[in-house]
């Protein structure tokens, strides 16, 4: 693992969203097409409101997220619309949706279907991870109901019921998250840069994080 530090959020947010993009770039100069993976929750805002700024050829690009939570997209929960109103719009309008949700009741319901769009991306091309303060990143939270499945399991797709998460989940298993060619960390804040500390010294089954840090590029700003 990697660890960058910035001296604030908002240089951290552009000079990642760069990063990204360059990334990307690279990819789409030798291949038709590039996919890439971003969280929801509170922290990837403002990377996407640069990102979606960059000049790169998007209709060559397929966006998804690395996890979401069972709502529909009416609800301020759901991370897909958060990815719709801030990251696949201006030049980034022109991206394909590979969808992580679909209208069903139980996440299970639809994982084959959902499946089918995530097989056709992977190698995810640059994948971009958010991390709780509880050590989950994704939807791989630690006491979850399926997390040896989505720790070692050979599925693309995992549904996940967690104490720590009010909703069901789906989420990309570490096999997917381990697969991708360029990944990167987005934290804030001194908890969870000490939370990310302690999950390089416990198992993965208490630190989901930490199944996935080898090779991944972390970047933290205090605030
Ligand atoms: O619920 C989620 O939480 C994590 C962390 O979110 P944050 O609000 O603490 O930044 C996020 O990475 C994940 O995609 C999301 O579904």
């Amino acid at each position: 693992m990697k660890l960058i530090e910035y001296p604030d959020k908002e240089m951290m947010m552009m000079r990642l969203a760069d990063i990204l993009a360059s990334e990307l770039e690279d990819v789409l100069l030798t291949q038709d097409s590039a996919s890439l993976a971003v969280p929801g929750g509170t922290t990837p805002g403002p990377v996407f409101d640069s990102l979606c700024g960059a000049p790169l050829d998007w209709s060559r690009v397929s966006v998804m997220l690395t996890d979401e939570r069972w709502v529909p997209e009416g609800s301020g929960r759901s991370n897909t619309r958060l990815l719709r109103g801030r990251l696949l719009t201006g030049r980034a309008a022109s991206a394909t949706l590979v969808p992580l949700y679909a209208d069903a009741e139980h996440p299970e319901d639809m994982l084959d279907e959902l499946n089918t769009g995530i097989e056709k991306a992977t190698p995810i091309s640059v994948m971009l991870l958010g991390m709780g303060a509880d050590m989950h990143t994704a939807s791989i939270f630690p006491g979850a109901d399926n997390l040896e499945a989505a720790l070692t399991g050979d599925s693309n797709l995992v549904a996940m019921r967690a104490p720590g998460a009010p909703e069901p989940r789906i989420t990309l298993s570490a096999k997917v998250i381990n697969a991708a060619i360029n990944r990167h960390i987005v934290i804030v804040g001194a908890e969870k840069k000490e939370a990310l500390e302690r999950a390089q010294t416990l198992p993965a089954t208490e630190a989901p994080v930490s199944a996935i840090l080898q090779g991944t590029t972390v970047h933290w700003a205090e605030k």
